[in-house]
């Protein structure tokens, strides 16, 4: 039998990070290495101790995990990554350990120093880990295409605590759209007295209770409508993405990867 994938887990007693830790525990096939947060109180999360981030570098070379899953926020998914960089000889002396990030509200330079670090080590970053998601991105730029001159309009719902708006799942989607169609600008939320512009994509970001995370693509013209939409009922259905694309990437060449690498595999 091969050995289970060893799994650092960051932010764990966020609202991911505890669901991961409990994915992990729900398969035969990883185990976690060690799981951080920046404050811990001697709470354990599925039995599993928490340690103090501050202690991320040296847990990267004592445990020397195979992958790290990061769902915290841009600035500090940004130094986890610098640390699995920094962790790595770049020869057979040290464990590779890859990095799997779900976390969203990336600037383009933020990305882009993401990106550079996949030039180093293998690299995941998917804003959503919904393999209904990936579907939904599969076919969004087909009915684009079929529909053209049709109104776009993009609404998402999530949570009262999340941070970044739009998510990352609706820029994903109004990439793809707009790689399908000729548009004008997003119009993030609408007010005034003009009507909207016949080009114009609008986005709309609810947030709201608990909701875990709604995304629906409107396509309206000629008396018709098509409603695409992806309902998460649960955040065990990201944290479940997230472990397969770590144990799938655990072992990959350095580079830059997304979910649909996970999926098409
Ligand atoms: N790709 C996907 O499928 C999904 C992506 N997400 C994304 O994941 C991210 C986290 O979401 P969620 O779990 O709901 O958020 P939470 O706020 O519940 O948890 C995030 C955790 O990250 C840690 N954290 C936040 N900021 C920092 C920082 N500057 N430095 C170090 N640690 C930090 C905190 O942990 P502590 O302070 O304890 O260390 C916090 O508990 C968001 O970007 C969200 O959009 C969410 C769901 C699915
Ligand atoms: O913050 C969340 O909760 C979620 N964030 C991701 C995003 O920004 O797209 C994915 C999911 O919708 C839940």
């Amino acid at each position: 039998m091969t050995e289970p994938t060893r799994i650092g887990v960051t932010g764990a007693t966020g609202r991911m990070g505890r669901e991961v830790i409990a994915a992990i525990a729900d398969r035969e096939d990883c185990a976690v290495s060690f799981a951080v947060n920046r404050e811990p109180d001697g709470e354990t999360v599925d039995g599993v101790g928490i340690e103090p981030a501050a202690e991320f570098d040296s847990l990267l070379t004592s445990r020397e995990p195979d992958v790290v899953i990061d769902f915290t926020g841009p600035e500090s998914a940004l130094e986890y990554v610098q640390a699995c960089t920094d962790a790595d000889a770049g020869d057979d002396t040290t464990t590779t350990t890859a990095f799997v990030t779900g976390t969203t509200g990336f600037t383009d330079d933020q990305q882009a120093v993401l990106e550079s670090a996949a030039e180093s080590i293998p690299v995941l970053h998917a804003p959503n880990f919904a393999r209904g998601v990936q579907a939904l991105v599969n076919v969004v730029g087909d009915a684009v295409q079929n529909l053209p001159g049709y109104d776009v309009e993009l609404v998402e719902a999530h949570h009262n605590a999340k941070r970044d708006a739009p998510s990352g799942t609706a820029n994903r989607l109004l990439d793809e759209i707009e790689a399908n169609g000729e548009f004008g600008d997003r119009t993030h939320g609408r007010e005034g007295e003009a009507p909207r512009e016949e080009d114009e994509i609008g986005v709309h970001a609810i947030r709201a209770g608990n909701v875990t995370g709604e995304h629906e693509i409107i396509l309206a013209g000629n008396h018709e409508e098509v409603r695409l939409t992806h309902r998460a009922e649960d955040r065990g259905v990201f944290a479940a993405g997230a472990v397969d694309a770590a144990v799938w990437i655990a072992g990959a060449k350095a580079g830059s990867y997304d979910f649909a690498d996970v999926i098409d595999a």
